[in-house]
């Protein structure tokens, strides 16, 4: 065995022990996600897309969710999930965490679609904040005899901070409507408020119908026909996100060693972006100075080859660069492409007792670990500035919170990185940056 190969299990082993370091409530996602989904005869090369329904309360998310089941199922586009089905999620509650949210697969002509669907507010947010419902785009769901109503305006405040750039309105129970002018005035709020929370207010699809005449199948020119006409919004204005090898690349630094005679290498998963042999790269993070340095080779699966790319577990040699020089928790990446931060505002989700979180709250200047992505730094938490009695204002675990977040070294990260915040062994916290600060 080559000393690349070697140290290749070493890193091999490191990402294990990072893994562990894993939130348990993305774990238990992934564990129960495949629960939901159907091999269903559509075809798996469509672009893959992230959806979901928010919206205030009994405003229609779920009936909504089901008939769009339904009509694809007519297409052979999906399995039709009954809105019971949807909405009980037996599994994530056997499993004593509140995960509580359906995902659900379904395709159109031209995509594939994983949607989430949450039985309540509280999940809504704790799982676009956890990336458990890590949506590209969403559907927001208003009730056309309620009208825009405060988790309307959360769940768009929400999306906003969680990276969710387009959104399609859905202008529910037009059935329920003698008055057909409150429709003209609900799509006028809708506008207004999408553009306050910086969305394209003016020029978002808005469809107007029934869910439950769709799944009901009576009425069709506002029932399924709108699903119909949803689903062409959703598939056209949504865009389909850029695929990771289309980025430019970057690798976190998760070991380093030396080769006697060939140099330093330094070796991780490939997060983004393809790296050829030769190309000019910079060591960010750590505190110190970006490091200019060259890759002349590359190993991935124990293998010298010409690339690396998004997945891949690579080892990349790096020319002139002294082991010492490299520390674990850098990032790899193309020259000026990222910057290390110190000061960010994060939105989290302390995790509760029974989710192997804290027993206690937590207030201003708490001194949690933090790690992200294969770093992991001292940091220090603080209520944002204005926050009313910040010095004894409480976190307690379950809660949502919004605090300023500051780094004892500065390390890369971008709005919406995503990182867990540890004490002493365990997860306390889990989250994603919303804002840089510094
Ligand atoms: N009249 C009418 N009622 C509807 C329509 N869509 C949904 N409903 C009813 O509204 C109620 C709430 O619907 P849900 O789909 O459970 O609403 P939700 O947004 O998922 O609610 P939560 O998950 O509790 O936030 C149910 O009684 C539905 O039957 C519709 O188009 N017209
Ligand atoms: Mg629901």
């Amino acid at each position: 065995m080559s000393t690349f190969s070697r140290a290749f299990l070493r890193t091999s082993r490191a990402a294990f022990r990072y893994q562990r370091g894993v939130n348990p409530v993305q774990q238990a996602w992934a564990q129960n996600g495949s629960l939901r989904s159907y091999a269903t005869a559509f075809s798996r090369d469509k672009p893959h897309v992230n959806i979901g329904t928010i919206g205030h309360v009994d405003h229609g998310k779920t009936t909504l969710t089901a008939a769009i089941t339904k009509r694809q199922a007519e297409k052979g586009y999906a399995k039709f999930l009954e809105y019971g089905s949807i909405d009980k999620a037996p599994e994530e509650r056997k499993r004593g965490i509140t995960i509580s949210t359906a995902h659900i697969e379904y395709a159109t002509d031209n995509r594939h679609y994983s949607h989430v669907d949450c039985p309540g507010h509280a999940d809504y947010i704790k799982n676009m904040i956890t990336g458990a419902a890590n949506m590209d785009g969403a559907i927001i769901v208003v009730a056309a005899s309620d009208g825009q109503m405060p988790q309307t305006r959360e769940h768009l405040l929400l999306a906003r901070q969680v990276g969710v750039k387009k959104i399609v309105v859905f202008v529910n129970k037009v059935d329920a409507i003698e008055d057909k002018e409150m429709l003209e005035l609900v799509e006028m709020e809708m506008r207004e408020l999408l553009t306050t929370y910086g969305f394209e207010g003016d020029d978002t699809p808005i469809i107007m119908g029934s869910a439950l005449c769709a799944l009901e199948n009576r009425e069709n020119d506002i029932g399924v026909a709108k699903i119909d006409e949803l689903l062409e919004a959703v598939d056209t204005w949504i865009p389909t996100p850029a695929r990771d090898t289309e980025k430019p690349f970057l690798m976190a630094v998760e070991d380093v060693f030396s080769i006697a005679g060939r140099g330093t290498v330094c070796s991780g998963r490939v997060e983004r972006g393809i790296l050829k042999k030769d190309t000019e790269v910079e060591l960010v993070g750590k505190g110190v100075a970006p490091i200019k340095t060259k890759v002349t080779d590359i190993e991935t699966f124990k293998k010298s080859c010409t690339e690396s790319r998004a997945g891949d577990n690579s080892g990349l040699l790096l020319r002139g660069v002294k082991r010492e020089d490299v520390r674990r928790g850098m990032v790899v990446a193309i020259p000026g492409t990222v910057k290390a931060h110190k000061k960010f505002m994060v939105s989290m989700y302390v995790l509760s007792k029974e989710e192997g979180g804290r027993h206690t709250g937590f207030g201003d200047n708490y001194k949690p670990q933090m790690f992200i992505r294969t770093a992991d730094e001292s940091t220090h938490l603080t209520w944002p500035e204005g926050t009313e009695g910040a010095a004894d204002k409480m976190v307690m675990p379950g809660d949502n919170v919004e605090m300023v977040c500051e780094l004892h070294q500065p390390h890369v990260l971008e709005s919406g990185q995503r990182f867990n915040m540890r004490e002493g062994g365990r997860t306390v916290a889990t989250g994603l940056v919303t804002q840089i600060l510094e």
